[in-house]
């Protein structure tokens, strides 16, 4: 075992309720600290569960799944939502921002669910808002748009939000599921830019799932997940 392993995936199986075949069935995943991986492979063959099961919020049928030498299968519902908070950003294919909160507050709201969280956010003394505002200019989304409600934005501009959300606090892992399916070309090298070198200076780990194969040079790692998972292999595309 790695003993610098982030996150870390043995014997792993998940099978949706009423399926017939698990989605999810996996020897052996490590994905170390600071690593960035681009984990890929055709529409359907799992990639957006395994991403819940690393983060916690799917729980393993067998097998185990850890974060930080910790099972999630250990903790309570409430106890896995804390500690994901704590030390995971999670970009939602969907963006899950509450949508009668303001662009600012959607940003803060790790900070307010952690403590660990809104110290890592203070750690160069200035207020979290501050870091929030700053990655929200990294994500050119200028500070007139920052009070407007998050029903109001455009796609684009909620997938930018959700990883300034993602990033705020420096947590250990950061997982994004397809968060640049919505944006234009430039827009997407520069969203690149700040959500990987953001993830490097803080030697956050970073799983990334996406398509689009122009952006995989990017990234350190490569995982092909029918290659891994047993459950998808020989699936068609
Ligand atoms: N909530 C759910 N209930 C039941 N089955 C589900 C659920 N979510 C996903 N599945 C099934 O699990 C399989 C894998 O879905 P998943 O979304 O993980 O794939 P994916 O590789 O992320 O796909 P895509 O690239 O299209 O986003 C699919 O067959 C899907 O129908």
């Amino acid at each position: 075992m790695s003993a610098a392993a982030v996150l870390r995936a043995e014997g792993l199986r998940f099978a949706w309720p009423g399926a017939t075949a698990p989605c999810i069935d996996i020897d052996l995943l490590e994905i170390e600290a600071g690593e960035a991986v681009f984990l890929h492979g055709p529409s359907g063959c799992g990639k957006s569960t395994l991403l819940s099961l690393l983060a916690g919020v799917l729980v393993a049928d067998a097998g185990r799944v850890t974060l930080l030498g910790e099972d999630w299968a250990a903790l309570s519902g409430a106890a896995r939502d804390r500690r994901r908070v704590a030390h995971v950003g999670y970009i939602f294919q969907q963006f899950n921002l509450l949508p009668y909160l303001s662009l600012l507050d959607n940003v803060l709201l790790p900070c307010r669910f952690s403590a660990r969280r809104r110290a890592q956010a203070q750690r160069d003394g200035a207020p979290a808002r501050a870091q929030a505002q700053a990655l929200l200019e990294r994500m050119g989304l200028p500070a007139a748009l920052w009070q407007r409600q998050a029903l109001q934005l455009s796609v684009g501009q909620q997938q930018r939000v959700a990883a300034a959300r993602a990033l705020i606090g420096h947590p250990e892992v950061v997982i994004a599921d397809e968060p640049t399916s919505a944006l234009d070309e430039d827009r997407r090298e520069a969203f690149l830019d700040v959500l990987v070198e953001a993830c490097a200076v803080n030697r956050s780990t970073l799983v990334f799932v996406s398509h689009d194969q122009r952006i995989a040079a990017r990234f350190g790692r490569h995982l092909l997940l029918p290659e891994i998972n047993r459950a998808g292999a020989g699936e068609p595309a």
